[in-house]
């Protein structure tokens, strides 16, 4: 059996980011304009510390302003809010992006709604998840945003062909499941609940993998052909009291069947990252009105 094609996602986002930064330029040029994005995180987790740090490097890298506001952990939700109302306000700011999750004490839906939606570069406020369900022009949630651009560039149009969302989140699942209709696939959204989970897969064109279970998703599931795009950041244990990452999908086993895979580190993370920017840049130019291409690539 030959293998799988790797979707090679440090490459794609590497692209991406370049196209951005030039847009950066032109804007800062033309314009006098710096995009700038707010990255809140609440709590001294070090693990979210590096993917702040990470967003507000790369942020720099193409150019934009970041803003970092770290906050303790038993940070009262008021302040938060208050912070948010600031951002809002701030005109050197159009992109604000709240780390989740938040610590338990925090009404997370309450912080998402205070973020004002044409500045919501996750695309999780309700006015652009309404948005997105129902067609119109709003901000794309950065993951499933980056996983449509690849599954875009490696098979062209998805018109017609079966695609199954395995996880039903907020985050991914099921803004997922809305680009995938909007791509004309006939769509499965497959979660705790479903029977027969292996012949839901089994019969897909097109595999998200979204659950946050490493390896769950195992390669005598997949059809053969099949693009499998693997969505999932595990950290699991390794021999020598290390760690490493694996996705949601048994990749050694997929790889052997599947038509096209994404790997997991250097798939879908880099380009969650990528689209951030892009969501920092299209925010920028929507809110001074500027004409410059949107964020569909695809269209
Ligand atoms: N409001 C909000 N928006 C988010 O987008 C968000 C969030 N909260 N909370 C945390 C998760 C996690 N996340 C990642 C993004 C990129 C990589 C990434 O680039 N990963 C690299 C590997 C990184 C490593 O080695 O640890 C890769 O897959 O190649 C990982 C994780 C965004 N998140």
């Amino acid at each position: 059996m030959t293998q799988a094609k790797l979707i090679d996602g440090n490459a794609f986002s590497a692209g991406l980011r370049d196209e951005i930064t030039a847009r950066v330029h032109e804007i800062r040029d033309g314009h006098r304009i710096t995009p700038g994005l707010a990255v809140v995180l609440v709590g001294e987790d070090p693990a979210s510390q590096v993917y702040v740090r990470n967003k507000n490097k790369r942020a720099a890298e193409c150019g934009m302003t970041s803003f970092e506001h770290i906050l303790p952990a038993d940070t009262p939700e008021r302040h938060l809010l208050t912070l948010i109302e600031g951002l809002n306000d701030d005109p050197m700011v159009h992109g604000i992006l709240v780390q989740l999750p938040l610590p338990r004490h925090i009404d997370s839906q309450k912080v998402i709604e205070a973020i004002r939606p044409d500045k919501d570069v996750d695309g999780f406020h309700p006015w652009n998840v309404g948005k997105l369900a129902a067609g119109g022009v709003g901000l794309i949630p950065c993951t499933p945003l980056g996983s449509m651009m690849m599954l875009r560039d490696h098979l062209g149009s998805l018109a017609g062909m079966k695609a199954i969302v395995v996880g039903r989140s907020n985050i991914v699942g099921k803004p997922m499941a809305h680009l995938l209709i909007r791509e004309n696939c006939t769509v499965t959204v497959a979660h705790s609940q479903t029977r027969d989970l292996p012949g839901e897969v089994r019969a897909a064109d097109i595999v998200i993998a979204a659950v946050g279970k490493p390896e769950m998703i195992k390669g005598d599931w997949i059809k053969p052909g099949a693009t499998v795009i693997d969505v999932g950041i595990n950290r699991v244990a390794a021999e020598g009291g290390k760690t490493r990452l694996v996705g949601d999908v048994d990749f050694a086993g997929a790889v052997q069947v599947a038509g096209a895979i994404t790997p997991v580190p250097g798939g879908v993370g880099p380009m969650t990252i990528a689209c951030l920017l892009r969501n920092t840049l299209t925010a920028a130019a929507r809110l001074h009105r500027l004409d410059i291409p949107e964020a569909h690539p695809w269209n």
